[in-house]
């Protein structure tokens, strides 16, 4: 059976001017799952409540199938890495070198080859105060110390934020190889397509506090597709994961689907003619599902 590495059972939050939650989650060991929503949906809540450094108002969360209410305790902190969207002010006046000297009598599995591996593919100024360095280059150090930790879990908030294009591929890379070599968790949350596209086995969507789903990534782009049959908007009702449909001219329905295979063999069961199929972009299948669970949400909340 499938290991959970983290588990939320209706867990809730409030924040200033919203609650976030009620949220249920299972991460599976092995994959990366990624994080994606506006702005403010409650993406850093969740990964702070991993941390506990922010602490629910209710539910359950469990940490490779323990809850700790009082406290996570060190042995199992030491299997998680984290960087935070925030950088630690704490480690202004630290150089690179001192904060990896620092984590590195904290986390017993330390692996100081691949931290010197990683300043030197990042070229970061090792012997520079955090507070000196740019925003890139400090996230640069912050990805490298959560990666020579050599965590079980790696919780990353936004990690790309403020990184140029080459350093960006360079931490996918590491990233890649990172999973490669175990059964290592990635929990990552950012807002980059092109980094879900690369990294993603699991997508969860979040939206305003809430966890709209939880997706493999293939299969989101192996099933919601555009496709042109022949016949009319009577049709419609019986056919599968419909969110849109339009009469494109006489005789044509241009249909978006989330069940696309589904639809396909029921179109040929039926003798219906499938003129033409387009594939999404990821970040179609994002709003698509949003406005479509949006539309669900508001008629729930209207009693219908
Ligand atoms: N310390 C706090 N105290 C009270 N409310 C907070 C606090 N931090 C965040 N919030 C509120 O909680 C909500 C969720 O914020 P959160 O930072 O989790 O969102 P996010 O999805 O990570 O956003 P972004 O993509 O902008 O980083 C927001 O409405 C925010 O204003």
């Amino acid at each position: 059976m499938e290991q959970m590495v983290v588990q939320m059972v209706a867990v809730k939050k409030k924040r200033r001017n919203k609650i976030i939650g009620p949220l249920n989650l299972s991460i599976p060991q092995g994959y990366v799952v990624v994080l994606v929503g506006e702005n403010g949906s409650g993406k850093s809540t969740m990964m702070n409540m991993l941390m506990q450094t922010v602490i629910p108002d209710e539910g359950d969360i469990t940490w490779f199938g323990q809850s700790y209410p009082s406290g996570i305790p060190p042995e199992i902190k030491q299997q998680i890495g984290y960087v935070s969207e925030k950088s630690n002010l704490e480690e202004d006046l630290m150089t690179a070198q001192e904060v990896a000297k620092f984590r590195s009598y904290w986390y017993t599995d330390w692996d100081d080859m691949l931290l010197q591996k990683l300043f030197k593919s990042f070229n970061i100024p090792a012997n520079t105060k955090l507070n000196k360095m740019s925003k890139g280059e400090r996230r640069k150090v912050e990805i490298s110390v959560a990666l020579a930790s050599r965590p079980k879990l790696l919780l990353l908030d936004e990690p790309s934020s403020g990184l140029d294009p080459f350093a960006w591929k360079r931490m996918i890379d590491e990233l890649q190889e990172y999973m490669a070599q175990g059964e290592s968790t990635i929990l990552l949350s950012t807002h980059i397509v092109d980094e879900i596209r690369r990294l993603a086995d699991f997508i969860i969507l979040v939206h305003q506090g809430r966890i709209l789903g939880m997706v493999e990534k293939d299969s989101l782009l192996d099933n919601w597709k555009e496709v042109w049959v022949k016949g009319d908007s009577s049709m419609v009702e019986d056919l599968p994961g419909i969110v849109s449909a339009q009469q494109e001219s006489i005789g044509v329905l241009r249909l978006i689907t989330t069940e696309c295979k589904q639809l396909e063999n029921l179109l040929q069961q039926s003798g219906i003619q499938l003129m033409k199929t387009r594939g999404l972009e990821l970040d179609e299948i994002l709003s698509l599902w949003i406005q479509r669970d949006e539309a669900v949400i508001a008629q729930s909340e209207r009693g219908e």
